[in-house]
């Protein structure tokens, strides 16, 4: 590895590497048929463990952070093994950078093949933007969603699935890496391919693309549809709406030019979701805040939830027309 290069850069090349092992994993897990799926609520540690838990962090290793849910989702094999995959790999290059995962795995032996040391070559030889250059291992926080789309993984809507590795410097999401471990691109042979973003220094693994003026295409959830989500999106009174799973796959809706915007406007989505794609998004010119258009924090002892949902626009600049038809619809709490 170029050790010349920025620790910022270094983090995100390492974890391209790593982003592309755990899209191996989670088509073995698929592959092999068996997804063991658990409900994170029903197998959760008894209610005064969880309630104790969910108000703290559980600290792993010496800081690797992994942080208790509570709340009625799916987690598979295709998670736990894709996690243990991501954090060994980087914390093992970086041990003392924070990383924050979505699932609660075990400390058990990870194999020896899936620790991943290599960087991808190109975003190693990038310019490192100013601001980031000196940033040192107290400065970033990397987020981790070993696979987003966790629902959609188990009932079989294969490109909904990604593997977001998010780098956050001082607080900001400002490099991303967004694999999709069953994306084709005609060869059946070759699955799986890897995007990523950093703000000020440009974007990779992708054709940037806008929807053509004139037309209005929402993304918004498929499997977490609320009655205020609905409100938001029939206000905007879009032409077409796709509803998708996963946060990744939505964004990459956006950069690719098959919506304009992605409007989630309620609470569900955590940090780990939306740090990568939210990184991606504005190094390509995009935005993503919360429903009030506000951007979130993510420093290591910022609460995981996205409490005041997601509105990403491809364009920046159409972020504003989005938020004032959202606030027509959904008042802040008194
Ligand atoms: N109401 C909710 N409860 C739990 N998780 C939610 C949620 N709304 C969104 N999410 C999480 O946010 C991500 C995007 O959701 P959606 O596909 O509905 O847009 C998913 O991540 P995971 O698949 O990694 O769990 C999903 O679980
Ligand atoms: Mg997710």
């Amino acid at each position: 590895m170029a050790q010349s290069a920025p620790l910022f850069i270094r983090i995100v090349a390492s974890s391209i590497a790593a982003a592309n092992k755990a899209g191996k994993i989670v088509r073995d897990v698929m592959n092999k048929g068996d997804l063991g799926i658990i409900d994170k609520q029903t197998n959760s540690l008894p209610s005064f463990v969880t309630v104790m838990l969910s108000r703290l962090q559980i600290r792993f290793a010496s800081r690797i952070l992994i942080p208790f849910q509570g709340k009625n989702d799916l987690q598979t094999e295709g998670d736990r093994s894709a996690q243990r995959c991501i954090l060994a790999s980087i914390s093992k290059q970086f041990p003392g950078v924070t990383i924050i995962g979505e699932e609660e795995t075990d400390s058990c032996e990870v194999p020896a093949d899936w620790i991943v040391t290599e960087s991808d070559e190109h975003v190693l030889k990038l310019d490192c933007p100013e601001e980031y250059q000196s940033a040192t291992e107290s400065d970033i926080v990397v987020w981790v969603d070993p696979l987003d789309g966790t629902a959609e993984y188990t009932q079989g809507f294969l490109d909904h699935v990604t593997i977001l590795i998010g780098i956050a410097v001082r607080n900001r999401a400002v490099g991303g890496v967004i694999h999709q471990p069953f994306y084709s691109s005609g060869d059946s042979e070759k699955l799986g391919r890897t995007l990523w973003g950093i703000v000020g220094a440009g974007v990779g693994g992708f054709t940037p693309a806008h929807v053509p003026d004139g037309k209005r295409i929402i993304t918004t959830t498929r499997s977490h549809l609320t009655p205020t989500v609905q409100a938001a999106v029939d206000a905007i009174n879009p032409d077409q709406v796709l509803k998708v799973g996963g946060a990744g796959h939505k964004v990459l809706l956006l950069l690719e030019g098959k919506a304009n915007a992605y409007m989630y406007p309620t609470p569900g989505t955590k940090r780990w979701d939306t740090c990568a794609p939210e990184a991606v998004l504005h190094a390509m010119g995009g935005k993503l805040t919360d429903m009030y258009g506000n951007f979130y924090s993510y420093a290591k002892d910022t609460p995981v939830a996205n409490s005041d949902g997601v509105l990403a626009t491809a364009k920046a600049d159409d972020h504003k027309y989005y938020l004032q038809v959202i606030s027509s619809v959904v008042k802040p709490a008194s």
